[in-house]
């Protein structure tokens, strides 16, 4: 075993062709047996070992600085850098993150998650080598996914203006999660095949028989071939850039992959090495089912019969639903055609489906476009890279009023993605922008009424929900409009009241049933709107009660809990506590045991009470 010999890139260094392409194949049977069990992205991670080990005989890391994009593909990196031993831990709670992390090894020269950020970071980082008189190359690793976001093309456009030595590898498998979708897709598609090329050849070649004639033409074959490459190189696109392209070249060869990237450490200027690889290289089932493999949960034994659905697949089902009743229901995503549950709405309303990429901020102002002429957008983007979109959501739909949806999946705490994923701030960075309707459902029956409220309305709404299945709940009940910022009282109580938001107002409930068995009488509410909050039941608790305990699966600082602090700022009388997501960044692990680690479950939220009631006895 090769694998087993090499402990740092030092040790991969003094291998051979044939020897490193033997660890190629150990490396990938490594990754599939550690990913059966722990769960990750698999197919991305497979199609990056031969461009990975290629990288590290070349390049000297921690000197040479190499910047993941998405950081999703970074397996081989980690094996072959210095996480080979931790491999084992991938993605679990204490283990290894499935993404580069500055704070877990000196080889991650910067942490990724969210995608198109390599290009830019790798920029700042050469610029710093240079004023700072550190020596090594920086290289940006990006996929032909990630091409597809603006911030990539803000780097690429400084990059060509500074003229650094910044290398750009685009690893090309013409897949994003899904097909890769867009004109630059097309467009890297035509320089990979060399169609470009062929076509003009194909008219140059007629025009000259045509006037030449035969005879002349076979003469000025060989000129009109360097004309034709001289006017139409491949990449043309990137050298207009200002950057110098390399390629196509076959990512899974390494002789090639080594011999072109020492000439390119050689080069001056910036470099983008055009790299073609195969999404779930080596594996079968992954390479004839990539998007199936792009994330996999673990292998398990047996599958569990009837499982409730997940709260996308509601989404998803209801939003159908929805659009067959009305005709100016139109959806977007931005590249996460499965994970949002769309591609099903696109098997129905082909025409009515719009994916844009990895484009958050367009996918917004494109939606806010839409809703201007009357049509009704819903817009289905995670928690997290929502993010993205802040200015968008204020400047174009909030500030205009204008009623884009937003089904802001993914809210809360995500699980094994960890930090860059969980949805932990959406209630935060949406309820401070006027206008905007916020909601989370309980449950998955109420997730569809919300939808349908907000479909209904005539404001910019925002439903939020979280990753994974719902409490299995009955969908019984034809969908029907939930008066905007109504609460329900669950159960009442004497002692004190509990407001909670989205998955945690069932968890609130347990908790006052246990505490209910201790003497504690619990008023339990789901609040189900963050904005508006439901001013007058507010009013109506306070007659009755002085302690109120606010839970929600978002951080505390800025969230539904502050909501109502502002709301009693000025009534001394009363007593608020919060309960959510601490100000800290959430690491990885399983995702009941991370709402169990901050105390948002039931357990936590029983703690929580009995604390409080001390606290207020005292
Ligand atoms: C801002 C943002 N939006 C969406 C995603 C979800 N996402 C992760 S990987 C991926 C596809 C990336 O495709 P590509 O860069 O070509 O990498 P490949 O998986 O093909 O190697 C997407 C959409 C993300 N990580 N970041
Ligand atoms: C790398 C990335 O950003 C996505 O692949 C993400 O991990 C998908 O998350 P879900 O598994 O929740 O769809
Ligand atoms: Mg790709």
């Amino acid at each position: 075993m090769i694998l087993e010999k090499v402990n740092s890139p030092e040790d991969l260094k003094k291998l051979s062709t044939e020897e490193l392409k033997q660890l190629a194949e150990e490396v990938r049977k490594f990754i599939v047996e550690v990913v059966e069990k722990t769960g990750g992205h698999l197919a991305s991670s497979l199609g990056v070992v031969e461009l990975t080990i290629a990288l590290l005989k070349v390049f000297s890391p921690p000197r040479d600085e190499i910047v993941w994009d998405v950081g999703h593909q970074s397996y081989p990196y980690k094996i072959l850098t210095d996480r080979k031993e931790k491999f084992h831990t991938l993605r679990q709670f204490g283990g290894i993150s499935g993404f580069p992390s500055i704070k877990e090894s000196i080889y991650d020269a910067f942490g990724t998650g969210h995608s198109s950020t390599s290009i830019s970071a790798a920029l700042g980082l050469k610029v710093a080598k240079r004023l700072r008189g550190e020596e090594g190359h920086v290289i940006a690793v990006i996929g032909d996914g990630a091409l597809t976001a603006g911030e990539a093309y803000e780097g690429l456009n400084n990059a060509g203006q500074l003229k650094e030595d910044l290398i750009v590898i685009l690893n090309d498998n013409e897949m994003s999660i899904s097909k890769n979708i867009g004109a630059i897709s097309n467009y890297l598609t035509k320089v990979a095949t060399g169609e470009n090329l062929r076509k003009a050849k194909e008219r140059l070649e007629e025009v000259t028989k045509r006037i030449f004639g035969e005879r002349v033409y076979k003469t000025l074959k060989r000129v009109e071939d360097l004309i034709v490459k001289g006017l139409f190189p491949p990449g043309m696109l990137f050298e207009e850039l200002g950057f110098r392209y390399v390629g196509p070249i076959d990512g899974h060869d390494i002789e090639t992959l080594t011999v072109t990237l020492k000439n390119v450490s050689r080069m001056k200027g910036p470099t983008l090495v055009h790299v073609i690889t195969k999404k779930g290289k080596g594996y079968t089932p992954a390479e004839e089912k990539p998007e199936k493999f792009h994330g996999v949960s673990p292998k398990i034994s047996k599958p569990v019969e009837n499982l409730p659905p997940s709260y996308t697949e509601v989404f998803s089902k209801t939003l159908i639903e929805i659009a067959r009743e009305n005709e100016n229901v139109v959806a977007i995503t931005a590249a996460m055609p499965s994970g949002t549950g769309l591609d099903k709405f696109k098997e129905v309303f082909s025409d009515r489906y719009f994916d844009v990429g990895i484009a958050e901020q367009h996918a917004v102002t494109f939606a806010a476009g839409m809703a201007k002429k009357g049509l009704k957008p819903v817009v289905a983007i995670y928690s997290t890279f929502l993010q993205r979109a802040y200015d968008q959501i204020v400047h174009d739909v909030a500030l205009q009023e204008l009623p884009v949806v937003f089904a802001v999946d993914r809210a809360g705490l995500v699980g094994e993605d960890g930090a860059t994923h969980h949805g932990a701030f959406d209630l935060s960075y949406l309820r401070h922008i006027p206008n905007m309707v916020i909601a989370a459902p309980k449950d998955e029956e109420e997730l569809r009424h919300l939808l349908y409220t907000a479909v209904k309305s005539d404001k910019p709404f925002a439903v939020r929900y979280p990753r994974g299945r719902g409490y299995g709940v009955r969908i019984r009940e034809p969908l029907k409009e939930i008066p905007i910022g109504s609460w329900e009282v669950l159960k009442e109580g004497k002692d004190l009241v509990i407001l909670a938001i989205g998955w945690t107002v069932y968890q609130a409930f347990e908790a006052a049933k246990k505490l209910e068995k201790e003497g504690v009488n619990v008023c339990v509410v789901n609040a189900r709107f963050i904005k508006p909050l439901d001013e007058k039941l507010l009013e109506e608790l306070s007659k009755k009660f002085s302690t109120f305990l606010t839970v929600e699966e978002n951080v505390v600082k800025g969230g539904f809990g502050s909501a109502v602090d502002e709301f009693f700022a000025d009534r001394e009388e009363i007593k608020i506590f919060n309960l959510g997501i601490p100000d800290r960044f959430i690491e990885h692990g399983n995702q009941n045991l991370l709402r169990k680690l901050v105390g948002i479950d039931s357990e936590g939220i029983y703690r929580k009470v009995k604390e409080v009631v001390s606290v207020v006895k005292s």
